[in-house]
Formats: structure tokens, C-alpha cells, sequence
């Protein structure tokens, strides 16, 4: 993998960049600095975030893009953004949403974008977020493979010629949960610090699972998507601990932080 450049942002220094996203509502700021990245020493920092319906759905049927939250708690989301070194998604997100995973809060954040894609099966040339890197507007994403992958000669050379990568790693495709730390260290050795993952639903149930994930920032519009909706829930019970509620013009945010399994709370 190549050598990342990372940013650090502080608040004072964040303006609205993209007319398309509202002022930060000025309660969220401390609102969420108690779930802010901060330096371990171990893996990167993990931020787990997405947007829910009351019935915990993150959208209207698998695989497709559904919007959720207001435009203040997008807002949000990319104000936290800005707080991260990298954004991670699953595959099953960028084939269904074509997502931008830019920061388009702050004047000079970058965030490098970080798709799991086991099988390969993403093709990067044709996708939003390479025209982004060719705008100047984001960068290249690192695409964590299996071993085994086949990736296209096409996507090999855009990837290199634009400072992403494909980043080839011994996956467990029979039980994906321990590919995690796989993944982290991988980011962390490139000097990854912070990770802010926003799904989707497997990655999500994967992760609320796990003892990786540090902060969660879950925002709940006033929607129930129904029985058909893509559900977030883990396998088996997990408890937040440093919860705290915050609430906007439609949508409220909980913020808490995993509390790890076995652990008094
Ligand atoms: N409302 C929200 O905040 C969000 C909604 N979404 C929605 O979620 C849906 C996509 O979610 P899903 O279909 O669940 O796909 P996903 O984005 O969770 O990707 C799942 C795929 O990623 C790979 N993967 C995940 N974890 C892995 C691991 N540990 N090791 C190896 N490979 C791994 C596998 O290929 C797996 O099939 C879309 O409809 C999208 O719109 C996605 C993100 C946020
Ligand atoms: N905050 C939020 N609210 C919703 O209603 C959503 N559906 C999502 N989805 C996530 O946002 C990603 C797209 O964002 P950008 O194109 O990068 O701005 C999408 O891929 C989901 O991760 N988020």
C-alpha cells in the first residue's frame, strides 16, 4: 500500500465547503467530542455510524439507496468525516449507492476511501468516486481483496496511476468476522489512525459484534421502512455504554460508546 497523507482538522478550522449541506447545527459540536478520535496504539480508532429507521432498517430493501436522515445529520456525518483518516464501507454499499466518500465538510479534508470487496467484484473505473479523484475532489480508495481475487488489468492501472490500490490480503471467506483485525492493522501499518465505518448492514452486524469498534453514532429518522428493509442488528445482544442523546429538526442522534463483551457497565 502506498505511504498515506493524512490531515488533521480542528474545529475552529471547519467551514462549510458545498452549499449542499446545511450549517452544523453548533449543540452537535459538543454533542460529539467525547466520541472524537483519539491516538491508540494497538489498531486505528473505529467509529461505527449510520443513518436507521425507527424499525433499525438502513434502507427500504437490500441494495437500495435509501435516504433517511435530514439534511442537518448529514451534515453531520460529514463533519465526522473530517475527524477521520479513513471512511470504510462494504461492497454491497458502493454497487448499491455509487457513493462519494468524500469530506465535503472543511476546506482541505481528505479522507481516503476504504472499500471490503473480497471477490473483486466492484468496478472501480465506471464508479462516482473515480471521477471524484480525477475532479480533484477525493481521493483514490484503497480495495481490500482476497488473495485470490481476480481484479481487472483496467482498475489495476487507474488505481495505480491515482495513488489508491488494491490491497491483497489472506481473507476468511467462511467466517468474514476475523478478517477485521486483518484489515485494521493493514490500515493502521499505512498510517491509518481513525476509521469511520458507515455500513452497510453486514458490515454493521459484523462489527457491533466485535471488540474493534470504539465510538457509535447512530442517527434515527422519524421513518419505519417495514418488514421488507434492510435490518442492522446484531447476532447476539451488545450494551453502549456514555450514551448520549441529541436531538434536531426531525432526526435525533445516540452516541455511545461499544462496551466491550464480558465488561461491567
Ligand atoms: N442508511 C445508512 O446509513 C446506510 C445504508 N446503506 C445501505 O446498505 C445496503 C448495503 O449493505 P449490504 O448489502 O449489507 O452490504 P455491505 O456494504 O455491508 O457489504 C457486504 C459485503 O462486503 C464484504 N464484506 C463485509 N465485511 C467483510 C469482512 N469482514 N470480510 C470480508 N468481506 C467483507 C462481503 O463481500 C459482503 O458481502 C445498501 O442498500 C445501502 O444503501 C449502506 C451504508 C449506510
Ligand atoms: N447519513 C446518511 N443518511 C442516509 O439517509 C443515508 N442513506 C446514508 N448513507 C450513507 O451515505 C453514503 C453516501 O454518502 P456520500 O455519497 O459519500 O455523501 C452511503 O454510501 C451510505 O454509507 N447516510
Amino acid at each position: 500500500m502506498r505511504h498515506l497523507s493524512l490531515n488533521r482538522v480542528s474545529s475552529h478550522r471547519l467551514h462549510i465547503r458545498k452549499m449542499s449541506l446545511l450549517p452544523l447545527p453548533k449543540t452537535l459540536i459538543p454533542f460529539l467530542a467525547p466520541y472524537l478520535p483519539v491516538k491508540r496504539d494497538d489498531r486505528p480508532f473505529v467509529t461505527l455510524t449510520w443513518a436507521q429507521s425507527l424499525d433499525a432498517r438502513i434502507a427500504s430493501r437490500p441494495g437500495v439507496q435509501t435516504k433517511i436522515s435530514h439534511l442537518e445529520t448529514k451534515t453531520m456525518t460529514h463533519y465526522l468525516r473530517a475527524y477521520h483518516d479513513a471512511i470504510l464501507v462494504g461492497v454491497g454499499t458502493v454497487l448499491a449507492d455509487d457513493p462519494k466518500l468524500n469530506c465535503r465538510y472543511g476546506n482541505f479534508s481528505k479522507i481516503r476511501p476504504v472499500v471490503v470487496d473480497p471477490d473483486a467484484k466492484w468496478d472501480y473505473s465506471k464508479s462516482t468516486l473515480c471521477r471524484l479523484k480525477n475532479e480533484g475532489t477525493g481521493l483514490a480508495p484503497f480495495i481490500f481483496v482476497n488473495d485470490d481475487a481476480t481484479t481487472s488489468p483496467e482498475n489495476e492501472d487507474i488505481l495505480r496511476s491515482q495513488e489508491g490500490a488494491y490491497c491483497r490480503l489472506p481473507m476468511d471467506l467462511s467466517n468474514r468476522a476475523n478478517n477485521w483485525l486483518l484489515i485494521l492493522n493493514a490500515l493502521h501499518n499505512v498510517g491509518v489512525n481513525s476509521v469511520m465505518i458507515e455500513g452497510g448492514a453486514v458490515v454493521i452486524n459484523e462489527l457491533l459484534q466485535s471488540s474493534v469498534v470504539d465510538s457509535v453514532v447512530i442517527t434515527i429518522g422519524p421513518v419505519f421502512l417495514g418488514k421488507d428493509g434492510l435490518e442492522v442488528s446484531p447476532a447476539s445482544a451488545r450494551i453502549l455504554g456514555n450514551v448520549n442523546w441529541w436531538r434536531g429538526e426531525t432526526d435525533s442522534v445516540m452516541a455511545g460508546h461499544l462496551i466491550p463483551e464480558g465488561q461491567p457497565h
